[in-house]
């Protein structure tokens, strides 16, 4: 069974519709990147799929007692509040030292405990709001523009992380990015949303759809090739055909 499914999903903002007819379903251990214009309802669907923002039609089934983790696209901090990032770990959930030592290691941020949070770069902020979704142990991951402000070195291994994150740890992966050619090489699927799905696939047939290069142009074919890399590992998709 799918990790989560929708059918038909919509949402609406008053009169506006920002999304409409989603079908979507993400297995175990998958990770999938969501494209899209700005504007074209990204964020409202990841948050539609945590359950804080409602559905005006459509479906959402969530397995039984799946655990989420997510990352949203903007934290507002107050600057002047001095926080640490050991006492933001503790906000949400009721953490242990241990666990909070864990999940900064995994996520790349080990040694940050003390720090201000004020103090941290864009990439250390990432790498903690990422330990901070992890404390729950999720089976799917949700991030919302996760390397937002990192330049393309500093992506590309926020991304190699998140791939090491999904290998060892099982869950799934879903996150959104402007990025496209670089976190194409991380990505299993691709959907490519703008008020409803364009056009999905494996990153090579989004990347060569009609419907995204009329979004996107052609620009990102020779990129794409270049940071395509082949994986390791495998992934059994034999029972999606099933379910
Ligand atoms: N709370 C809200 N109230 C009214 N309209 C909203 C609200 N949240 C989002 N919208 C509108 O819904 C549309 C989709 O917004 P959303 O943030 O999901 O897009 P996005 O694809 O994530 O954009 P970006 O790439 O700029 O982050 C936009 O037109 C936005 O103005």
């Amino acid at each position: 069974m799918s990790l989560l499914t929708t059918q038909g999903l919509a949402v609406r903002h008053g009169e506006n519709t920002v999304l409409h007819d989603v079908d979507f379903s993400i297995d175990r251990g998958e990770i999938v990147t969501v494209v899209g214009p700005n504007g074209s309802g990204k964020s409202t669907f990841l948050r539609s799929l945590i359950g804080a923002q409602s559905l005006s039609a459509g479906r959402l089934v969530r397995r039984d007692g799946l655990r989420l983790g997510y990352v949203p696209q903007k934290l507002h901090i107050d600057p002047t509040l001095p926080m640490t990032v050991k006492r933001f770990m503790r906000l949400p959930v009721r953490a242990g030292s241990d666990d909070i030592s864990h999940a900064l290691v995994e996520a790349g941020a080990g040694g940050l405990q003390s720090r201000q949070m004020s103090s941290l770069s864009g990439g250390q902020l990432q790498r903690v709001l990422l330990a901070r979704a992890l404390l729950s142990d999720p089976d799917l991951l949700l991030l919302d523009e996760p390397t937002q402000g990192l330049d393309q070195p500093g992506s590309a291994a926020f991304y190699r992380l998140i791939e090491d994150l999904r290998t060892r740890r099982g869950c799934a992966v879903i996150m959104v990015s402007h990025e496209l050619h670089v976190v194409m090489s991380a990505s299993d699927r691709v959907i490519c949303l703008n008020g409803h799905v364009c056009c999905h696939g494996t990153p090579e047939v989004v990347a060569s759809a009609p419907e995204y290069r009329a979004l996107f142009g052609s620009g990102t074919q020779g990129a794409l090739a270049l940071y395509r890399h082949e994986h390791s590992h495998h992934h059994d998709h034999h029972h999606r055909a099933e379910g």
